[in-house]
């Protein structure tokens, strides 16, 4: 007979796009996916602004009628019926947001990047250590089925030793007069919401050189790696283009990450332009056709395989009853397992990898001169900050 799932009640941060998605996401049936050992629940959900608004909120997810709203991320962090908190915020907010969910003695899952800064994400798995609370990155893509097998491969040395990585996440935003798409404001651009290519696109390619070429090297011979930048920035100051060569000298091996405003990595809408990222080998390559972040499709081609190429389709199942599946409830599955068996990281983004990640993107914004401001920056935790209490 089959055991109960073990169940996980959720608190939602914010109430933005993502929020959407994922709190959608959680609501899916399990089964659609062929889960059966964990299940979600939403109980709560805040927004920073009102109320009301986190009302609306519940009510257009499909949240049940019990989830209850708060119009503040103080009130959601003290519900003793949260189990987990989601921050949904902007990249700006999530040091205080995950920090406030932490001192509370919550576990906490936050959106990428992790921080602004290496130093908050360093300050941020100290608190979730010194309250022995679960803590992890929101980087749904390394939870896919796709990223795991082409993990696999690597490991299992199918392309045999892999030397090189080339990823690209890239949207062509370009407009006239020189701006892109999106106003001075929106959080893609403004450098008060830690705007920029880099920290909201580029961490998923960095994401695909790590998974393949840090990730997987054994433990003792970890290697932190060196880092080259070029940046063009905006003139907002954010970045709009930023490309990273990422090096791990002891291991011979290079990634290549790239990110743009004003191209894109899928050329037409049809990927017409070929795969998002290639994994290079001794022994053939692996192409995943992108978006880097949602990929849906992977390619093995083999160096002797005489122009075999073996295609490997990965959908993304739906819950056909609620018309709905975005890809993020594998990180949520992957959060409940965690708290079912007591552990504090996911072994498939632990801790110290968020960090070296952050640690890489804050060089690379540090050659290219990029700046944010200090209320976004400071590794000083103020529950009273205007990031926690949406004072604006
Ligand atoms: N994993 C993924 O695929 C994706 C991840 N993301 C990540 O999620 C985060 C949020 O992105 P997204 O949902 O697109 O952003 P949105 O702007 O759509 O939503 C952000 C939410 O944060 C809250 N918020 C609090 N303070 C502010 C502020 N000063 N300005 C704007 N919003 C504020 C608001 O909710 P409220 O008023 O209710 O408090 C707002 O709705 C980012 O870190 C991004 O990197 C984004 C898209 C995809
Ligand atoms: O994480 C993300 O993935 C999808 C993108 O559209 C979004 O800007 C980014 O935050």
């Amino acid at each position: 007979m089959a055991s109960t799932p073990y169940t996980v009640r959720w608190g939602i941060m914010a109430t933005g796009w993502i929020a959407e998605m994922f709190t959608k996401d959680l609501l899916t049936n399990p089964a659609c996916r062929g889960v059966s050992d964990v299940r979600h629940e939403v109980v709560a959900a805040a927004s920073s602004s009102a109320k009301d608004r986190a009302a609306s909120f519940l009510s257009m997810v499909g949240a049940p009628s019990t989830a209850k709203p708060y119009g503040s991320y103080h009130e959601l962090v003290a519900d003793p019926d949260v189990d987990i908190i989601y921050v949904a915020t902007p990249h700006s907010h999530h040091f205080q947001n995950a920090m406030l969910a932490l001192e509370a003695g919550k576990n906490v899952l936050c959106e990428k990047s992790l921080t602004v800064t290496a130093s908050q994400a360093r300050k941020l798995v100290d608190k979730a250590r010194e309250k022995n609370v679960f803590f992890m990155e929101a980087v749904w893509t390394r939870y896919f089925p796709l990223s795991i097998k082409v993990r696999e491969l690597v490991s299992t040395g199918a392309i045999g030793q892999v030397y090189r990585v080339l990823a690209d996440l890239s949207f062509n935003k370009d407009a006239a007069e020189g701006r892109v798409e999106w106003d001075d404001s929106h959080r893609m651009v403004n450098p008060d919401l830690a705007g920029g290519a880099l920290l909201d696109l580029g961490i998923y390619s960095l994401t695909w050189i790590f998974q393949t070429l840090y990730h997987l090297q054994p433990e003792k011979e970890k290697e932190a790696p060196k880092v080259v930048a070029a940046i063009n920035k905006y003139h907002t100051g954010a970045d709009e283009m930023t490309s990273i060569i990422v090096q791990f000298p002891k291991h011979k091996s290079q990634g290549i990450a790239t990110t743009a405003l004003r191209v894109g990595t899928d050329v037409d809408g049809h990927n017409s332009g070929g795969p998002a990222i290639r994994i290079q080998g001794s022994g053939g390559e692996i192409q995943v056709m992108g978006p880097a972040y949602r990929p849906l499709q992977y390619k093995v081609i083999k160096k002797d395989g005489g122009g075999n190429v073996e295609v490997v389709d990965c959908p993304i199942p739906k819950d056909t009853e609620r018309d709905w599946g975005h890809g993020m409830f594998w990180e949520a599955d992957e959060c409940a397992r965690c708290l079912r068996d007591g552990k504090r990281e996911s072994d498939t983004l632990p801790w110290s990898e968020s960090i070296v990640i952050m640690e890489v993107m804050e060089e690379a914004l540090k050659q290219g001169g990029v700046q944010y401001p200090e209320l976004i920056t400071t590794d000083v935790f103020d529950a009273q900050s205007p990031l926690n209490t949406g004072k604006r």
